[in-house]
């Protein structure tokens, strides 16, 4: 299986940079992970909503054009569906069966994701109601993955 997450932003804290790769390190052994950071529309702190629906545009052209046809999508977004951690391993463990190997996690820059990569997913993904900065979200993310890969081996971790 195939797991690309489409991030926007260089990842800047060092403490984040170290969990992520120790998840990456331990995914080897079930999937090949990788990330790919598109860099973010470099932009004023305040915004009118049309500056920032053309931020969120000019980004998420960068991710659809790293997006293979045949991938399936989901797209992490506050609104999406809330799965608990077993749904989840479900999820990706049905994708195989189904041979979707490929399968694209896409996470959104400061401002989030546009409306076009939005209907480009095949699904959105909520980790709660909570607003979490893009860059630990590749963290917890990444985390799932290696416990929903754990859950669907049936070996421990999980609790
Ligand atoms: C700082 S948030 C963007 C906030 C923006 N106001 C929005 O509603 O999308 C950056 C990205 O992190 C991810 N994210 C943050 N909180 C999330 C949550 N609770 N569930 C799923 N994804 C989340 C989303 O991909 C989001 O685009």
């Amino acid at each position: 299986m195939n797991i690309s997450i489409i991030t926007v932003g260089k990842l800047k804290e060092k403490y984040l940079k170290q969990g992520i790769d120790e998840y990456l390190k331990r995914l080897t052994a079930y999937a090949k992970v990788e990330i790919i950071e598109i860099p973010d529309e470099k932009a004023p702190e305040i915004l009118s909503d049309n500056e920032m629906l053309q931020v969120k545009a000019k980004e998420g052209d960068r991710i659809l054009s790293k997006i293979h046809p045949d991938a399936h999508v989901i797209a992490l977004a506050i609104e999406g569906k809330m799965k608990t951690s077993e749904e989840l391993a479900e999820r990706i463990d049905n994708l195989a069966t189904y041979g979707k190997s490929k399968i694209v996690f896409v996470i959104g820059g400061s401002l989030g994701l546009s409306e076009e990569v939005m209907k480009r997913a095949d699904e959105g993904l909520s980790f709660s109601k909570m607003t979490f900065p893009h860059q630990l979200m590749r963290l917890i993310l990444v985390e799932q993955v290696y416990r929903a890969f754990r859950i669907i081996k049936g070996e421990p971790y999980h609790k």
